[in-house]
């Protein structure tokens, strides 16, 4: 268990509490203790009474980095549009700016750490789906449990007011012992089935695929990513821990997320990495080209080389690398990647895979990579605006988060962001999940549209309906 040191948490308080007065302003107070080992599931779980809507979850695929947050110490969001990317890094780095910060450690993703995303296109309508969620959304936890490298850190975050005085931390210190106390592991309980399953206007979808396919063979579009949705519907409200357990266990392999916002929860397995920055080592991956995995393992390796081969599916993966490249080499000094594609073999269906490496210069920031890259070809497509231009004219889906930029930043500059496909929305007793696919000059759309479906399978499965 973690060591409480009482006695320097109220000693930190008053400093705080005099900071906040004589600024005029609220103070972030971040605290890390070392722990135990502790289960991350757990975590989430024990959050369950009192911070239901207002936790994250984040593991990445080799289980370096897992984060859990519980309870909103502050909270950056906007629906602005123009410069969202800069608003947000802005509104953190100015928080940041007097905070106390209480870390003898050298970690990365300890201490003050904000976990969000961004809506895929702010200038598509928003519908009621989403919401809940606005188009810049981060939440800056109370309580995030980091596990890096198998090491386990328990960050506590405060935010001190002009107004406060010291039994804030008093009340601080008896919730995170009440948390603490509560960690127990966690058991499935199956309170929600599947009622129905309804496919969001396929043949409408179909249609649209053939509309883009012509207007992609006489450019100058050359790639559009188009997206459709399975709505779920439950005879229980679909608890948000049930899923997250299923998705770890069954999809390991893949970075794993949930985010809570106003009651709903937005939850998924994904396979691709938008940006990861560790100081200036820079790390991204170019995924698109799908095909099936097989039941025999020679039929699966046989699908494997008819992937690495075809020439629908190499050109849709071309595409993303060659803007990828393009992206990184205005912020890095040097980037490796490899000329051919290989394949990444998840376990309902296998990509081609190209993963890019590069250093970037000193100022460069996460969310400055973020903006430049967002959406690649895997998920918008080429050229970049005219391609969200297209889906924001064509696609009847309000994709509010879905393929698009999620992840965390801590305060010193280190963060990763995955692209978030492969997900669903919670709300209640029903379900949406989204999937999308490239459509290129030699698309069809029956198979695009089998495509999608086998994109829906990993969530499906994960909510008892596979
Ligand atoms: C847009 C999705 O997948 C992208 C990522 C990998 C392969 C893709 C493809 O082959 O079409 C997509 O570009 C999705 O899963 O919703
Ligand atoms: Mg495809």
């Amino acid at each position: 268990m973690v060591t409480i040191q009482e006695i320097e948490i109220k000693e930190r308080g008053l400093l705080a509490v005099s900071r906040a007065k004589e600024l005029g302003l609220p103070i972030l107070v971040s605290e890390v203790h070392k722990m135990d080992p502790v289960n991350p599931l757990a975590f989430f779980n024990a959050g369950k009474e009192l911070y239901c809507g207002e936790r994250f979850f984040w593991k990445d695929p080799t289980d370096e980095i897992v984060l859990v947050g519980l309870g909103i110490s502050k909270q950056i969001q906007s629906d602005q549009a123009t410069d969202r990317f800069f608003h947000v890094e802005k509104e953190w780095e100015d928080f940041l700016k007097n905070s106390l910060i209480f870390n003898t450690y050298t970690d990365i993703a300890v201490g003050p750490v904000m976990f969000g995303g961004f809506s895929f296109d702010p200038l598509k309508e928003k519908t009621e789906l989403w919401s809940k969620y606005a188009d810049s959304l981060f939440h800056i936890p109370k309580y995030l449990l980091s596990i890096i490298k198998g090491q386990t850190y328990l960050t506590t975050n405060t935010v001190c007011t002009p107004h406060d005085d010291l039994s804030l931390f008093s009340k601080i210190i008896e919730e995170r012992n009440l948390i603490l106390h509560s960690l127990k592991s966690f058991h499935q309980n199956n309170t929600a089935s599947l009622l129905e399953t309804i496919e969001i206007s396929p043949d409408q979808w179909k249609e649209s695929v053939d509309e883009v396919v012509k207007e992609l063979t006489n450019g100058p579009l050359k790639k559009v990513v188009l997206a459709r949705e399975l709505r779920l519907i439950f005879d229980n409200q679909v608890g948000a821990e049930n899923v997250l357990n299923r998705l770890y266990n069954q999809q390991h392999e893949s970075f794993i997320f949930a985010f809570e916002s106003n009651g709903d929860c937005f939850i998924g397995a994904s396979p691709e990495r938008l940006v990861k920055k560790s100081g200036n080592e820079i790390f991204s991956t170019c995924l698109a080209g799908s095909i099936s995995r097989g039941e025999t393992e020679q039929q699966d390796r046989l699908l494997g080389e008819k992937l690495l081969n075809d020439q629908k599916n190499l050109i849709e993966h071309r595409y993303v690398v060659e803007m990828i490249k393009e992206a990184l080499e205005e912020s890095c000094e040097e980037i490796i990647l490899p000329d051919k594609p290989q394949l990444m073999k998840i376990r309902d269906i296998q990509h081609l895979y190209t993963p890019v490496i590069g250093k970037c210069y000193k100022d460069t920031s996460l969310l400055q990579l973020v903006e430049r890259l967002h959406p690649t070809p895997a998920l918008g497509g080429l050229p970049k605006n005219a391609a969200v231009e297209k889906i924001r004219q064509v696609e009847a889906l309000d994709r509010g988060f879905y393929a698009a930029p999620l992840g965390w930043a801590d305060y010193q500059r280190n963060g990763e962001f995955a692209v978030s496909i492969r997900s669903g929305l919670l709300q209640g007793e029903e379900a949406s999940l989204f999937a999308g696919c490239g459509v290129v000059a030699d698309s069809e759309a029956e198979s695009e549209y089998l495509e999608t479906s086998l994109k829906f399978t990993p969530m499906l499965r994960a909510l008892g309906g596979k």
